[in-house]
């Protein structure tokens, strides 16, 4: 491709070089060379334009064979979309002698939970702390069934096994904040109503009062109208959270998993989200994954993870910061800010 548009490139400049040879040696005409010139710029640019097209078409079919590929992949997660939708979910979610790995066939690859057995209760917060890499986001992943256990079972509404209700269902009550906020090309309204699409632009409005968005918005020029987004207006990484938690207000979720929301933030900033973080917790089953102690003070039971040995501690933050333990290094560690 880069040889034909040299070549083509070059056929102009070389027909200049040697019109301006017979032009010099009066064997041209000047207006006559001007207007070779011109008839091969007209000749040369749409053959470019065919080559570039061409090009384009290549990489846009390779595009297209790869999402055919990935859109053909068979899940290992079987959604239950036969399944009766739950109309409702309650906020209990029991973990029942659940080990996890990812890769099932390697038998080398150490189990990354092991014989897990919790009870979350219904409207109660809780918060996975422990060394990176230690399994804590798994535990996210386990409950927005991202994956199955390798052994054992996850059980909401009492007696119902994730595994064999209708999925869809059960995540439209689970609200997932993630690390780094997905922030759609499209205005304030919406990325606000992004997952509630049938709610209305005043439930949209009381949603970004709730998160403290709303006077930022409506001193935009645009308001609420104002595009965000790749080639839009940018924000910044606390105004994103901020959307994300409106966004969670108004989806009103039964289930709240929160994966280190704050961490991308400085402590200035973090400290006025996790005020709108606690709201919206509120009444919710709460699941923090975090990696700040900060950000889980309040919550009503923290669960500190080891490497090969599960849930070593457990307990409230005053409860365990004055305890000899895991807690109690990472306390001293400097992970409180
Ligand atoms: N998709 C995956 N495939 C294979 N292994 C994975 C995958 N995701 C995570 N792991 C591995 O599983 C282990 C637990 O990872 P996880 O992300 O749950 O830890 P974490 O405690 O949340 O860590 P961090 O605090 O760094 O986020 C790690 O050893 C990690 O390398």
């Amino acid at each position: 491709m880069a040889v034909v548009f040299t070549v083509m490139s070059s056929m102009n400049i070389i027909a200049i070089l040697i019109g301006i040879i017979f032009v010099n040696d009066n064997k041209l005409n000047p207006q006559v060379m001007l207007s070779i010139t011109m008839s091969i710029d007209s000749l040369v640019m749409p053959i470019l334009q065919v080559v570039r097209l061409l090009g384009n078409l290549a990489s846009a079919s390779t595009s297209a064979a790869r999402v055919t590929e990935i859109m053909d992949r068979e899940t290992k997660i079987n959604t239950n979309v036969d399944v009766e939708p739950l109309a409702d979910v309650a906020g209990a979610i029991e973990f029942k002698n659940v080990s996890f790995k990812y890769d099932d066939a390697d038998d080398k690859e150490p189990m990354i939970l092991e014989n897990f057995n919790f009870k979350f209760e219904e409207g109660k917060s809780y918060a996975f702390v422990g060394e990176t890499g230690v399994g804590k986001s798994t535990i996210a992943k386990l409950l927005l069934r991202e994956y199955d256990p390798t052994t054992g079972d996850v059980f909401v509404n009492n007696d119902k096994n994730l595994k064999d209700i209708n999925l869809k269902s059960y995540l439209d009550h689970v609200g997932y904040v993630e690390q780094e906020p997905q922030i759609i090309y499209g205005t304030f309204f919406n990325n606000i109503r992004y997952g509630t699409f049938d709610a209305t632009d005043e439930e949209c409005i009381e949603a970004a009062k709730k998160a403290n968005l709303y006077d930022f918005i409506n001193g935009l020029p645009e308001g609420f109208d104002t595009v965000l987004g790749e080639r839009g207006f940018i924000l910044s990484g606390g105004q994103k959270q901020r959307l994300v938690i409106a966004r969670m207000f108004l989806r009103n979720p039964k289930i709240l998993i929160l994966d280190e929301a704050t961490s991308a933030l400085d402590n200035i900033v973090e400290k006025e989200i996790q005020g709108e973080l606690d709201k919206l917790a509120a009444g919710r089953t709460t699941i923090v994954i975090a990696h700040r102690l900060s950000t889980i003070k309040n919550v009503d039971q923290i669960l500190v993870l080891e490497k090969g040995v599960g849930v070593s501690q457990s307990g409230t933050f005053n409860e365990l910061k004055g305890v000899e333990g895991r807690f109690q290094k990472l306390y001293e560690a400097g992970l409180m800010d």
